[in-house]
C-alpha cells in the first residue's frame, strides 16, 4: 500500500520531503529519527543508568498544537529531571507528545530493524547550563529526548489518564488544564536504552538532541489508538482532517554510531 504521510502536502502545510526547501538542515549529518539495528549498535558499559526524577505537580496543561499533542511541564525550577545515562548535567522534562499512524502497522519516528511500532512517546528535556529551552534547542548538547515504544497489547491504565483528556483538546490550539500527572507512570520497568545524537524530527529540525531510545516497549490497547486518531490536525470551524500519521521517516545515519547501555 502506498503510505502517505499526511505530514503530506495539506491543510497543515508541506511534508518530510518538502522540509528542506525551507530548513536546509534536513539533509543534514545528524538528522532523526533513524532505524536502529541492534545488532551494529556497541555496548558501552561508561554508559550510566538514567536518573529520571520527575514532580507530578509540576504537569501543567495539555495542548493540541496542530501536528501532536504535548503535556507541558513546569520548568523553572529542578524539580523534574533527567540526569545520569549519555548526558553530563542535568537537564528538565519541558513537555511530553507522541506520534502515531493512521493504522497500527506505522506511526513511530525510530524503527527496530525496520519495525515500524504504532506510536512513539516523546519526553523532552532541556540543558540547564542554558538559561532557556530556546536557546537550548539550537545547541549541539541542548535537548535530551527519551523516546519509548508504544505496542499493541493490553490496554494502559497509566495511559488511559492522558487519552481521557483528549475530547477537550480535539482541535488545533485548543488547552486545558492537566495538573498532577506523574510522566514516570508512562515508562516501561526496564530503562535499557540506545542512543546517539541527532535533531528534532519536525521543522525546525535543529541538531541539538541527544536521543536515548529504550528498548523495553509500553502497552496501548486498539481502541486507545483510536483514541490518538479522535484528534485533529485542523482548527475549530476549518473542514476536519484526523490527526494520524504525524511521524517522519527514517533518516540516513551518515557515520553516526549507535550505543547500547546493555549487552
Ligand atoms: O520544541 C519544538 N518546537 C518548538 C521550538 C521552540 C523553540 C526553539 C525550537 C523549537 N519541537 C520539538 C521539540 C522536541 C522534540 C520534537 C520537536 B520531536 O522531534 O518531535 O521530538 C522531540
Ligand atoms: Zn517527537
Amino acid at each position: 500500500t502506498v503510505e502517505f504521510l499526511h505530514f503530506a502536502n495539506s491543510s497543515h502545510g508541506p511534508g518530510p520531503d518538502k522540509w528542506a526547501d525551507d530548513y536546509p538542515v534536513a539533509n543534514g549529518p545528524r538528522q532523526s529519527p533513524i532505524n536502529i539495528v541492534p545488532k551494529e549498535a556497541l555496548y558501552d558499559s561508561a554508559l550510566k543508568p538514567l536518573k529520571l526524577k520527575y514532580d507530578a505537580s509540576n504537569a501543567k496543561g495539555i495542548l493540541n498544537n496542530g501536528h501532536s499533542f504535548q503535556v507541558d511541564f513546569v520548568d523553572d525550577i529542578d524539580s523534574s529531571t533527567l540526569t545520569g545515562g549519555p548526558i553530563s548535567g542535568t537537564y528538565r522534562l519541558r513537555q511530553f507528545h507522541f506520534h502515531w499512524g493512521a493504522s497500527n502497522d506505522r506511526g513511530s519516528e525510530h524503527t527496530v530493524n525496520g519495525i515500524k511500532f504504532p506510536c512513539e512517546l516523546h519526553l523532552v528535556h532541556w540543558n540547564t547550563k542554558y538559561p532557556s529551552f530556546g536557546e537550548a534547542a539550537s545547541q549541539p548538547d541542548g535537548l535530551a529526548v527519551v523516546g519509548v515504544f508504544l505496542k499493541i497489547g493490553a490496554a494502559n491504565p497509566r495511559l488511559q489518564k492522558v487519552l481521557d483528556a483528549l475530547d477537550a483538546i480535539r482541535t488545533k490550539g485548543k488547552q486545558t488544564t492537566f495538573p498532577n500527572f506523574d510522566a514516570k507512570t508512562l515508562l516501561p520497568t526496564s530503562l535499557d536504552y540506545w542512543t546517539y545524537d541527532g535533531s528534532l524530527t519536525t521543522p525546525p529540525l535543529l541538531e541539538s538532541v541527544t536521543w536515548i531510545v529504550l528498548k523495553e516497549p509500553i502497552s496501548v490497547s486498539p481502541a486507545q489508538m483510536d483514541k490518538f486518531r479522535s484528534l485533529l490536525f485542523t482548527g475549530e470551524g476549518d473542514a476536519p482532517c484526523c490527526m494520524v500519521d504525524n511521524y517522519r521517516p527514517p533518516q540516513p545515519l551518515k557515520g553516526r554510531l549507535v550505543r547500547a547501555s546493555f549487552k
